[in-house]
């Protein structure tokens, strides 16, 4: 084991806590006051770590939340003369309802937009408070009283150091609590790609939000925490720059990474402290190392290792993935969609029956595609209506859609690359149980084992999603959606690009699934795979069901023959020819 494992995993941050208060007996006034703002910008780079780090959404006025905190505390503590353990909890309150005002609007933002936003919500925030009269206006809160610890008051740097020491190591077990819960997983399927997490079952909305609340509830305690440092609050502090120097700790450090942002924080205080003796060039230094670092080490100075999901040893009793249903389970009527002017799917009906291999076959561009966007809630239908075991899903959102037993594959493999073939599989659980602020549980760890021996793949389960094969990818797509235990599973092309094997295996697999008694509805090019597995095949032709019934009967409908071979070009003209006889 390297020395940086052994230090990470046996006692890393109680050892640095020793040494540092250990490093405080030696410092002096000066040194321990820089190395308590290290520990406010420390606190601050946790906060941001969860929104940036964690949950991939960029922040570029972090420092408003800095501001709540301190403003919050400061004016109840001059007004109302609170005391200062009391403001803390309103403080925190505070700068989390600032979260969801920030966050709702903006969950819906792509990442640019969403900096373009939160530049501006910052400077809201401090524009704001240079022109209240409550805040002090420009010159801020004056006369903001000392901390007292039992009955002693923190005056001195050494005192403060420790205050600020302690409120670091709460912050840092909060948030590492935090790592451990299917947030933190759901944060990480969301920043790989939070189309596929939502359609999975993840509420990526909630998620979202959950990332700004709790990242501003963290970045809060350290506007308080200023206050007291300083005895006033100046709203030049919270300016951009701020923000941008926020941002910076856990760019140096390495996004979603707890000692990472120890490190920036040391490098951003630290530097600039060090570098005043060639005052001049004080700027062109520090700009010159945050070059260096970001072209050296683009991950970050101490890069995240993430918390791995590991499956128990034992396979679990059931060797199956549990899957339930009986009778009519998907109940698609008139379903119809439009872009414009071109109608993708019209009028379209469909049902799969518990244990059902249903087939929609098509040219290309004949709408199977935006049919499953439409089933799945992923694109809202123009009309019609769709019913899962009895339930009208239609209008629901896909997580929603997901935990009403509709999983679903897609036609371009959407895994979430940087996660783990296990952490792929738990991510589909999300659908059956939706705690958040919860570690994995015993259930999720039994499924996902056999989900992955159910598809094969358990012998994977650490590898990284990314660099599987194709085939593999594949099947680890449908385990991720057998985890969501689904009464209906719609797979989109699943063969597509498979060799022959691979399709046999595939054909095995789609088998065993309709064997659980799931519905299983599948979009197939090709033509051959899908007449020997399907109970009953759907064909369009721009975006109407011109055939539909048995294999067999579907195979002889002259309407069915005609749509295929009136497309010369289309290679698969041969192989539609020869299966169609
Ligand atoms: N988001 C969109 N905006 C505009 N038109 C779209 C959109 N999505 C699909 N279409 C159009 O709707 C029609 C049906 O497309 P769709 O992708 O559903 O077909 P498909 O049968 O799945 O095709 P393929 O086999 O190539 O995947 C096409 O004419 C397509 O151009």
């Amino acid at each position: 084991m390297r020395a940086r494992d052994l230090v990470l995993r046996h006692g890393g941050w109680p050892l640095l806590v020793v040494l540092a208060l250990a490093g405080g007996q030696v410092m002096d006034d000066y040194q321990i006051t820089v190395a308590g703002t290290i520990l406010i910008y420390a606190i601050l780079g946790l906060g941001i770590n969860v929104v940036v780090g964690y949950a991939g959404l960029l922040d570029l006025g972090f420092a408003a939340f800095f501001a709540i905190g301190a403003y919050t505390s400061g004016l109840l503590m001059l007004k109302w003369h609170w005391n200062f353990w009391l403001t803390l909890p309103a403080a925190v309150l505070a700068a989390a309802a600032a979260g969801v005002v920030i966050g709702y609007p903006t969950l819906r933002l792509r990442s640019d937009y969403l900096a373009i936003v939160t530049l501006g919500f910052g400077e809201i925030i401090r524009i704001t408070v240079v022109n209240l009269d409550v805040t002090g206006g420009p010159n801020g809160l004056t006369g903001i009283p000392p901390v007292s610890v039992g009955g002693r008051q923190i005056v001195t740097p050494t005192g403060f150091f420790h205050l600020a020491l302690a409120f670091f190591v709460v912050v840092l077990v909060a948030t590492g609590l935090l790592a451990r819960t299917r947030l933190a997983y759901a944060w990480r399927a969301i920043r790989s790609d939070d189309t596929a997490a939502e359609a999975v079952g993840v509420p990526s909305r909630r998620v979202k939000l959950l990332a700004y609340v709790l990242g501003a509830a963290v970045g809060a305690v350290a506007g308080p925490l200023n206050a007291a440092q300083l005895g006033t609050i100046d709203p030049s502090s919270f300016t951009f720059l701020t923000s941008l120097m926020i941002l910076l700790v856990v760019i140096i450090g390495g996004m979603g990474s707890r000692p990472g942002v120890l490190v920036g924080a040391v490098v951003i205080v630290a530097l600039p402290e060090a570098l005043r003796t060639v005052q001049e060039y004080r700027g062109l230094f520090f700009a010159l190392l945050l070059i260096a670092i970001v072209i050296l080490r683009p991950q970050g100075v101490w890069p995240a290792r993430p918390r791995r999901f590991r499956l128990p040893a034992r396979a679990p009793a059931e060797a199956r993935p549990a899957v339930a249903g009986t009778g009519a389970l998907l109940e698609v009527d008139g379903l119809s969609r439009a872009f414009g002017g071109v109608t993708a799917v019209e009028d379209l009906r469909l049902r799969a029956a518990a244990g059902q291999v249903v087939s929609v076959i098509g040219p290309n561009g004949a709408g199977k595609t935006t049919a499953f966007n439409c089933i799945t809630g992923l694109i809202p239908p123009s009309r019609g209506t769709v019913t899962l075991a009895g339930r009208r899903v239609r209008g629901l959102s896909p997580h929603r859609v997901a935990a009403a037993g509709l999983a679903r594959t897609f036609q371009s493999i959407r895994l979430f690359d940087e996660m783990t073939v296990a952490e792929n599989v738990l991510i589909g659980r999300f659908a059956r149980d939706r705690a958040l602020l919860h570690p994995p549980r015993r259930a999720d760890l039994d499924a996902v084992r056999r989900c992955l021996d159910f598809v094969g793949l358990a012998g994977a389960a650490d590898r990284p999603a990314e660099g599987l094969a194709y085939g593999d990818r594949r099947r680890l797509e449908i385990a991720r959606a057998l985890a969501a235990e689904p009464r209906v599973l719609l797979l989109d092309e699943p063969a597509a690009g498979a060799n022959p094997t691979e399709k046999r295996a595939l054909m095995e697999l789609i088998a065993r699934i309709s064997g659980l008694g799931t519905a299983v509805v599948l979009i197939e090019h090709d033509v051959a795979l899908v007449m020997s597995i399907s109970d009953r095949v759907t064909v369009l032709e721009n975006g109407r069901a011109i055939a539909e019934g048995p294999p067999a009967e579907v195979q002889a409908d002259p309407r069915v023959i005609a749509a295929y071979l009136g497309v010369p070009d289309d290679p698969e003209t041969d192989l539609v020819t020869e299966v169609l006889g």
